[in-house]
């Protein structure tokens, strides 16, 4: 019986393409991840990239030393770099008779769940085609405001978009410390995390690690948390290395195939280590089938949008949204709202816990989509729905948010 294949994403830091100091392409390890990728699709895996690099590209193509500060300049590189990059990816995995697509997204591409769905199928379609989608940030026109921020952020939701089996971060460490390496040379590598949240590490690295990149570990853990939300087993391994790629999948295989605890699995991760039979990386266990979050709406609701502000609620009004036969937001069970939001926007639903409670900050609890904007609910809140229309003069809907267009992530 041949061994199972995987969906897997590929994300690649700046540091892997271009060189810190003297931020030449990294020709050699570039070849090297084009060798290794061709090489996972010879075994019957599906390949999504997620590629860091187009400003750093354009930077050099431009003979600029530093980063400029306005906001058009990047933009401008990004447009520069971006050609060069995929035109070099292009070049490399011809030789090997792969084919490549690129595509370039922003938060706002996402907006609309019908949209969400389209970049969805667009990406399996590519891939039942057996090419390999290039996924980047469009930073040529995104702003801010409708930036996913860093690639690891959003290699977690291709991840999470595709239901990918596995999601490879590649950095310029080995794996995840119990503190930064480059700072402190006594931190102790992590291999298996199943709770995220149980995680004591440290990431003094102010959102960038090394000299060209730009999430740093603060955002690997958070893009992990949402990719093994949505069931994907998330790597940190050494972008130098990528054929260690190869190696941990074999590994994860033989794994799966012996149904492995977690205690178990961490065991033969250690010594197969020790014994350099595998290379040193960190494992992040995506959810069980029946803990992760399935529903492409949810994922969504949770991870592709951006909340515009708050809506603070009371605990009698979680646990009814959250019980087995859950109810929509009525506007009795809202407390209070912050932030300024229309109608369909993603807004954060905060708990304020009661008085006897020792936590006494509200704390954010998922995201709903709001049928009101946030004017309105100010006008509503505490209200019975029957006391909309008196109130507002029209009354569009009886809930804040229908139950289909809230969630939660789920509990571990
Ligand atoms: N606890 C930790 N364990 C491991 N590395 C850490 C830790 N805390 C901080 N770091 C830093 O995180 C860095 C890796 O993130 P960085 O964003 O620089 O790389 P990248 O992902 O390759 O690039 P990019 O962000 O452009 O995609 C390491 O160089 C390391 O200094």
């Amino acid at each position: 019986m041949g061994r199972k294949t995987y969906t897997i994403v590929v994300k690649l830091g700046t540091s892997s393409l271009v060189d810190e100091v003297t931020r030449e392409p990294r020709i050699a390890n570039m070849s090297l991840i084009v060798e290794t990728i061709a090489k996972l699709r010879r075994q019957g895996h599906r390949i999504v990239i997620v590629s860091s690099g187009a400003i750093a590209f354009g930077m050099k193509r431009m003979d600029l030393e530093k980063k400029p500060s306005k906001l058009a300049a990047i933009q401008a590189l990004a447009s520069i770099g971006q050609g060069r990059l995929i035109g070099l990816f292009d070049d490399l995995f011809r030789q090997l008779n792969e084919r490549i697509a690129q595509i370039l997204i922003t938060r706002n591409d996402i907006m609309d769940f019908t949209q969400y769905k389209n970049a969805r199928n667009t990406l399996s379609e590519l891939l039942d085609m057996g090419v390999i989608p290039i996924v980047n940030e469009n930073d040529t026109l995104s702003v801010a405001e409708i930036k996913f921020g860093d690639n690891d952020t959003l290699s977690a939701i291709t991840a999470g978009m595709i239901h990918a089996d596995y999601l490879f971060l590649m950095t310029d460490v080995e794996c995840l410390y119990t503190d930064n390496p480059r700072t402190n040379p006594s931190a102790r590598p992590i291999l298996v995390v199943d709770k995220i949240d149980d995680l004591e590490v440290k990431t003094n690295d102010h959102g960038a690690g090394s000299q060209v990149g730009t999430g740093g570990m603060t955002t690997k853990l958070i893009a992990a948390e949402l990719a093994t939300n949505a069931g994907v087993t998330t790597i940190i391994t050494l972008s130098s290395q990528p054929y260690y790629i190869l190696d941990i999948v074999s590994h994860i295989q033989n794994s799966e195939e012996l149904h492995l605890t977690v205690d178990q699995q961490r065991d033969l991760m250690s010594a197969d280590i020790a014994k350099k039979t595998i290379p040193l990386h960190t494992r992040f266990l995506g959810l069980s089938r029946d803990a992760q979050i399935r529903s492409d709406k949810k994922f969504w609701l949770l991870h592709g949008l951006k909340t515009k502000g708050n809506i603070i609620i009371d605990e009698g009004c979680y646990r009814a949204l959250t019980r087995k036969n859950r109810a929509g937001l009525l506007p009795a069970g809202i407390v209070d709202v912050n932030g300024i939001f229309h109608e369909s926007e993603c807004v954060s639903i905060q708990v304020i816990p009661t008085k006897q409670s020792s936590i006494t900050e509200a704390v954010e609890v998922g995201h709903c989509r709001v049928n009101y904007s946030s004017s309105e609910i100010k006008l509503i809140k505490g209200f019975q729905s029957s006391e909309i229309e008196s109130i507002l003069g029209y009354a569009d809907s009886e809930y804040i948010a229908h139950r289909d267009n809230i969630a939660f992530p789920p509990k571990v």
